[in-house]
């Protein structure tokens, strides 16, 4: 059900996505009712759709899945990342509203409307991802409502209102208030998540939107970790005295949050820490480091990105989620393009010469995804040994 601005509300649609150029799309509606604003991305993950709802790092953005059967588990308290959905919505084909076809424990629709997050479901996703891949990433409007009464003006209108993620900075929305610690590890099959005791090196985690399980890695590595928020100084993550620092995924533009984030990373460089990032850490490395990032045209959304190791030659299979990428031709000398994605050879990691200081655009805690590239944080261990 895809139609131009005007177009009167299918009969049965519940549900409507309308677009900033004006083009319309209609399904069902499950979850919250009313309205959501964003910028819609697509991930092709097969799995984890509840992962990928509470990633922080999609603050801002309505996630289309391009994998038919989305909602088919259910939900379960292990798999949140963070505390609430950060996504703004989630648009996806199955029809999650009929009941015959659920029989999971805690019902996707009801778990998205506890926590106020509208979802549209029946659409055709592969059209939607080809018009996404066409006007690259739109701003939309996405209503629920069971009685189907859309006023399609002004949903555009409210897409056209969108400010945009483009220089603006989110993680201030979804850092940690207040510094915590953290010692839980990875999930052992039977027995949950454990707390890992006799933890090796003091890791300070900076929390730009962290996901637990990067925690949990970092954790089952060998890391004691203490949790500071995204505005945390150099002289505050000094004070904790440090084997390493670590800079955590999140959303949003990484030029708007390097205005605090770029003088903590050059003073914990400058003390000689070995230092990891991940995503967003990544890509505000490579800013402290002296190089540029710049708006991707769909992105990297998924859970099947291939990723060349340079200095290797190995292939790892790996999970992505970002809008914004490092533009390896402003990085300076002394700093070497480690990774390269085999989808578009857009750069995915960096390290500098000389220095235990490293980082990559992918999620190698691959929740959802593959574990190709856990390899990160022993690494990261090893530099702080
Ligand atoms: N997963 C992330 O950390 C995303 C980084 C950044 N917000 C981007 O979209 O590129």
């Amino acid at each position: 059900m895809i139609a131009d601005a005007g177009t009167s509300t299918p009969p049965g649609a519940t549900a409507c996505i309308a677009l900033a150029d004006g083009t319309l799309v209609f399904g069902r509606g499950f979850g919250a009712e009313g309205v959501a604003v964003g910028e819609l991305c697509f991930n092709t993950a097969m799995t984890g759709y509840q992962e990928i709802m509470t990633d922080p790092s999609y603050a801002g953005q309505i996630v289309t899945f391009t994998f038919p059967h989305v909602g088919n588990v259910g939900t379960n308290p292990e798999d949140d990342e963070t505390t609430d959905p950060v996504a703004r919505g989630m648009v996806v084909k199955w029809d999650v509203t009929d009941p015959s076809n659920w029989r999971a424990a805690d019902h996707l629709s009801e778990w998205l409307a506890r926590r106020g997050r509208v979802g549209v479901s029946g659409v055709d996703t592969r059209r939607l991802t080809r018009l996404i891949r066409d006007k690259g990433m739109p701003h939309v409007a996405i209503a629920h409502d069971p009685q189907g009464r859309f006023d399609t003006d002004a949903l555009v209108a409210a897409a056209r209102a969108f400010p945009g993620i483009d220089g603006t900075d989110l993680a201030i929305e979804v850092t940690c208030p207040q510094p915590y610690r953290w010692d839980e590890g990875r999930w052992a099959w039977g027995e949950g998540h454990q707390r890992v005791e006799g933890a090796r090196h003091k890791v300070v985690a900076v929390d730009y939107g962290a996901k637990r399980n990067i925690l949990r890695c970092l954790a089952s590595a060998g890391c004691d970790v203490m949790v500071l928020p995204a505005t945390a100084t150099a002289e505050c993550v000094l004070a904790h005295d440090p084997d390493g620092v670590f800079l955590s995924n999140g959303p949003g533009d990484p030029a708007a949050t390097g205005t605090y984030a770029v003088p903590m990373i050059q003073g914990v460089i400058e003390a000689g820490k070995p230092v990891f990032g991940i995503c967003l850490g990544h890509q505000m490395l490579a800013l402290a480091l002296g190089g540029r990032t710049m708006k991707m045209n769909h992105g990297h959304h998924g859970a099947n990105h291939p990723v060349k190791h340079l200095e290797t030659g190995k292939v790892e299979i790996t999970s992505m989620n970002h809008g914004f990428a490092v533009d390896a031709a402003s990085l300076p000398a002394g700093v070497v393009e480690t990774h390269v994605s085999l989808f578009d050879g857009s750069n995915c990691g960096i390290r500098v010469e000389g220095r235990p200081v490293f980082s990559v655009q992918y999620h190698p805690e691959a929740s959802p995804g593959p574990q190709d590239s856990y390899y990160l944080f022993e690494r990261f261990v090893a530099a702080m040994a």
